[in-house]
Order: C-alpha cells, then sequence, then structure tokens
C-alpha cells in the first residue's frame, strides 16, 4: 500500500491516506512487532460509537482492550491521562505492548502522551478522524493541557505509523470541519503559495468537498508539515512556522476554556492577526480583505469571541512555548510561503489586539 514517509532524527514511519487503510493495520503489527503482548484502543464516545466495531473487527485476532475517553478537549487533563495510566497498568500491559490512538487531535495528543511516558515509552500508533488530524498525527508533538496553558505538558513522541482512513471522515460536523480546515490553510499560508491559491480558488463549501479535493489538501498538508519536521523535530528553529497562528489561538483557547472554541477556529483568528500585523510590520502585498470575505464566506468567526480582554490575553501570549524569558516570538509572514518569527513588544501587541477587536 502506497504510503508517505515521515523521516526525523528519532524515527522514520508510513503515513497511509485513503478509503481503506485501515485493513492494513494487522499486517503491520504483525510485521513490525512480532513479539506485540497487548494492545490499547484510546477513543473517544463520538468515534467509539460510530467506528469503533470496525476497527475492533480488524484487530480480532489481538484482542485489544478498549478505554473510552471524554470527547474533544476535556481529554487532554491531567486526571483523564492518569485514569488512562491506570488502565494500562490494570490490564497489565507491558513495553511489548502498543496503543492505538483512534480519534481526532485531542485523542491522538493524549494518548500519545500516555504512550511516551507509559514505563517510559511504548510504541503507538495514530489512527486519525478529523480532518484537523491530518496535522496532529503527524511530527509527533503529544501533550495535555494546564490550566495556565494549552499542551504545556507533554513531549516529542514519533508514532510508529499512521493510518489515515479518510471513510471516517464523513461524519464530521460543520465546526469540526472548519476546525481541520484552519490548519490545510496554515500549511498553505506558510509554505505553499500554490496551494493557497488553489484553496482559495476551488474551496468556497466546506460541507461539498469531493473526496479528492479531501486526499488532497490532506496529503498536501502533510508533505508540508513533514518537510519542516524533518529538518527540525525539536522546534529549535523552522517547526515554529507549524505555530502560526497559534500564539492567539492558544491564548484563545485557554481564556475562553478549553473546548469553547475549537483549536482550529481560535488559530483561524490567530492567523488573521497575524496576517494583520504582517501587513503592517512588512508591508507585504497579502490581500488580507480577501483573505477574511473568503474566510467568513466559509463560516468562520473573524473576531476574538466576546468578553475575552486584551490584557488577558496578551497574559496568555506571555506563556507561549515559544516565548524567551517572557518576551513574545510572533511568527509573521514576510509574503505567503515565506514565514519569519520576530519578537513583538507587549505594548505595541496589545494596542494592536485593541485595534483588531474594534475592526
Ligand atoms: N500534536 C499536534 O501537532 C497538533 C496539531 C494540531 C492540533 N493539535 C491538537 O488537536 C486537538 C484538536 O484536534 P481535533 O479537532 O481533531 O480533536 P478532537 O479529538 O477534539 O475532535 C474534535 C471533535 O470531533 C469528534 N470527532 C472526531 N472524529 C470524528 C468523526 N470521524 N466523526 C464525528 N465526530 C468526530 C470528537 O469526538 C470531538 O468532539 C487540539 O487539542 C489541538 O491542540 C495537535
Ligand atoms: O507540529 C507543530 O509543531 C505545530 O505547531 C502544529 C500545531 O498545529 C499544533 O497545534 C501544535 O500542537 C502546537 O504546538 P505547541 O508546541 O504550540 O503546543
Ligand atoms: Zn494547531
Amino acid at each position: 500500500m502506497e504510503s508517505l514517509q515521515i523521516h526525523t532524527d528519532s524515527r522514520s514511519y508510513p503515513v497511509f491516506v485513503g478509503e481503506g487503510v485501515i485493513s492494513a493495520l494487522p499486517n503491520f503489527l504483525k510485521t513490525h512487532f512480532p513479539s506485540l503482548t497487548k494492545v490499547v484502543i484510546f477513543t473517544d464516545g463520538n468515534v467509539g460509537e460510530r467506528y469503533l466495531p470496525a476497527l475492533e473487527s480488524v484487530l480480532t485476532e489481538f484482542h485489544p482492550y478498549t478505554y473510552i475517553i471524554p470527547n474533544g478537549e476535556y481529554a487532554k487533563t491531567f486526571d483523564v491521562y492518569q485514569s488512562c495510566l491506570t488502565y494500562c497498568l490494570e490490564k497489565k500491559l507491558d513495553r511489548k505492548s502498543l496503543v492505538i490512538a483512534f480519534g481526532g487531535g485531542a485523542v491522538g495528543d493524549l494518548s500519545g502522551f500516555v504512550a511516551a511516558t507509559f514505563m517510559r515509552g511504548i510504541p503507538f500508533v495514530q489512527m486519525p478522524t478529523t480532518i484537523l488530524a491530518h496535522d496532529s498525527a503527524v511530527g509527533g508533538k503529544v501533550a495535555i493541557n494546564h490550566p495556565l496553558g494549552k499542551n504545556m505538558i507533554g513531549a516529542f513522541y514519533q508514532p510508529e505509523a499512521v493510518f489515515y482512513d479518510l471513510n471516517f471522515l464523513s461524519s464530521l460536523s460543520h465546526v469540526e470541519r472548519r476546525s481541520g480546515f484552519a490548519e490545510v490553510i496554515k500549511h498553505g499560508l506558510i509554505q505553499d503559495e500554490a496551494f493557497y491559491q488553489w484553496l482559495l480558488t476551488n474551496i468556497s463549501d466546506l460541507t461539498a468537498l469531493t473526496f479528492e479535493q479531501l486526499e488532497y489538501m490532506l496529503k498536501k498538508g502533510i508533505q508540508i508539515k513533514s518537510v519542516i519536521v524533518s529538518q527540525d523535530e525539536k522546534e529549535k528553529g523552522i517547526r515554529a512556522f507549524l505555530n502560526f497562528g497559534h500564539t492567539l489561538g492558544h491564548a484563545i483557547e485557554a481564556e475562553a476554556g478549553y473546548g469553547k472554541v475549537t483549536h482550529g477556529e481560535a488559530v483561524l483568528i490567530g492567523m488573521l492577526f497575524a496576517l494583520k500585523l504582517s501587513n503592517k510590520l512588512f508591508n507585504t502585498s497579502f490581500h488580507y480583505e480577501k483573505f477574511k470575505t473568503w474566510v467568513e464566506q466559509l463560516g468562520y468567526n473573524t473576531s476574538i469571541p466576546e468578553g475575552l480582554h486584551p490584557q488577558s490575553l496578551l497574559e496568555r501570549m506571555k506563556q507561549d512555548k515559544k516565548a524567551v524569558d517572557g518576551h513574545i516570538q510572533y511568527v509573521l509572514l514576510e509574503r505567503i510561503g515565506k514565514p519569519v518569527a520576530v519578537p513583538l513588544d507587549d505594548q505595541f501587541l496589545l494596542t494592536e489586539l485593541k485595534q483588531f477587536q474594534q475592526d
């Protein structure tokens, strides 16, 4: 079966993308894990009720255990993390056992962190089920949230493989389609102008994506991400570009309360703000208004949610993982496909945030 290959310093692995790729999982496990002892599937209620029978039926010979975690962002907590570890201990998993993350990015981030830390690390496989997870399942960032900041407790821990079966994506709600598509836009903006223009021209209704469009954009996003991650697995430099839109996006998620605004929708607002700053600081030729009109047509909210205050958002942004000694590093675009990370002054950001809120 055809696959994309991800190469990082710590591991290289295949990403299988397409309809029905789930059927290749048993052979993969038998070939790569001949001494496999136990398999545990972590999934959430939304995914489990729809697709767990399909996954369990291809894995019957492995007699998998299944543990259901809360839906969405509510999974990325210390309590749920601990309960997963307890489950692994109760089921007597050992170092030759394997974790399967079956769901969206929240399931993947949590399960990957469980795998990274259980007995100091056991293998795991990503089985993404959202558009967004073309991003989260690749690259090895795994984490849970802390009340003081998004993804603050985590690791870089690569999966053994990614099985991205696009059959699972048909049940995604409109809001989840929007959330995922924001990261697709991000990949175009930071790395590939032609791809961005293709999106702008061809995508006007996220509920009417053809299978071909979906497959094309997800593979393209994964390829863009893999080029960056292969050069900078642990975010010493250029990987920060994948964080475009996230400094404000994460601040919005945390300030609103995790799970209240989806990750992608918060990042989309963050990208709008970053694009506005980019135009101001680099005098770029980026058509901001055209972009804003397009994303509004796609159904995105383009302003900071009501009740969130610039000063509180600024304090959150100062906690960003890219910040150095409390100084915010912002990912901006000199032009489409040419990102740059620049230190920005707190007062400047506060003024711009206030202005952005009034636009
Ligand atoms: N590790 C990374 O590199 C990375 C990259 C991007 C985002 N993330 C993280 O990913 C998370 C967001 O990802 P997400 O939106 O995929 O996560 P999610 O797991 O929260 O899924 C979103 C919602 O869709 C539901 N769902 C999932 N698959 C479905 C399906 N096929 N049909 C119907 N409903 C389905 C889920 O139950 C959930 O309610 C955030 O926590 C974000 O921080 C991580
Ligand atoms: O893979 C990366 O690197 C990214 O930044 C991808 C982001 O889309 C993703 O949301 C990531 O989890 C953010 O990372 P963080 O280090 O800012 O928590
Ligand atoms: Zn993201």
